[in-house]
């Protein structure tokens, strides 16, 4: 990981506030939703810091980005900061979403119910196989990949999501892109290429498992045999940030956004953009 401490950290295009914190805020958001369903009015920094997983001293500086800064004596209030949070991540507007490979993965993220809850609505089920269409699956009838391009233009659908296999993605993703897509979710193991502009965070569980192998690894006191850390294993601090309690990563700042090249994302994002995780996966919040 490159090492980003000297340097301005990225940022999202939106008030200029740090990739990093963005990717915090639904650990926010998600300890703040159950802290409303209980009813519970306000919240100290410490304790939102602990149910968040995330160090106070960072969620205090995370929030000063929003222009929240609590009460003193009384800390956060809960809604308001839900109302706050939610509208910085563009969730108090519905965003139809279009899931493309409707095999295992797709059907299992098409029957996810925290897709709609959280203003994800699933517009369209693609799949290239013939035999699919017209197939419910959780109540939505797939349809054939030729459907793709109407599909997004009547829905106005800028999200997509793909669950092909790893040889598919990127036609998939061009396609996508041609049809007026801008952000998308890659399920495949292949790194895409965009064009500039257009967002995309990778999912890849084995990756995390490989991570959790290490720390295991580790606890074990079988080291690999020169002794180094594996690389990229310490994405806690940086993506996450401050993350306390846990070995591994909460949804890592992985946005990509390049010109379309055969280089990898790993690669060009790490060289020119210090203290951002380039092509780190990103782990849905559950
Ligand atoms: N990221 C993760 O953690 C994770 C976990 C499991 C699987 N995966 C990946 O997700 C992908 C799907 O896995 P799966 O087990 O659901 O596979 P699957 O074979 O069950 O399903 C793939 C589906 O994609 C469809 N498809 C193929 N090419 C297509 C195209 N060009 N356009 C539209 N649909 C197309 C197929 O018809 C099929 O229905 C694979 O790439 C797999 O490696 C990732």
């Amino acid at each position: 990981m490159a090492t980003g401490r000297n340097h301005r950290p990225a940022t999202s295009r939106s008030r200029g506030i740090p990739d990093a914190t963005v990717a915090r805020l639904p650990l926010y958001l998600r300890a703040l939703t159950a802290l409303s369903e209980r009813s519970v009015p306000t919240v100290s920094s410490e304790e939102l810091a602990s149910a968040a997983g995330v160090n106070s001293a960072k969620l205090r500086k995370d929030f000063s980005y929003l222009g929240s800064y609590g009460t003193r004596g009384v800390g956060y209030d809960v809604e308001y900061l839900v109302y706050q949070i939610s509208r910085e991540l563009g969730l108090t507007q519905d965003w139809p979403v279009v899931i493309v490979g409707i095999g295992n993965l797709g059907a299992a993220l098409a029957n996810y119910g925290g897709f709609a809850s959280r203003g994800f609505r699933v517009a369209a089920l693609i799949d290239a196989d013939p035999a699919m269409a017209g197939k419910p699956v959780a109540g939505i009838a797939v349809q054939h990949s030729d459907e793709l391009e109407r599909v997004i233009e009547e829905n106005g659908v800028s999200i997509g999501v793909i669950a092909t296999p790893a040889a598919s993605a990127q036609p998939v993703a061009d396609r996508l892109v041609a049809a007026g897509v801008t952000s998308i979710l890659n399920f495949a193991p292949t790194v895409l290429s965009v064009p500039e502009g257009v967002d995309v965070r990778k999912v890849d569980l084995s990756i995390e498992l490989q991570i959790l192998a290490f720390h295991e690894q580790r606890k074990s006191g079988e080291l690999p045999d020169d002794g180094r850390a594996v690389p990229g294993t310490d994405i806690g601090e940086d993506a996450g940030g401050g993350v306390t309690g846990s070995p591994v990563a909460p949804p890592a700042a992985s946005v990509t956004k390049r010109t379309a090249s055969a280089a990898p994302a790993a690669t060009d994002r790490r060289g020119d953009e210090p203290g951002n995780d380039g092509d780190l996966p990103a782990v849905m919040p559950a």
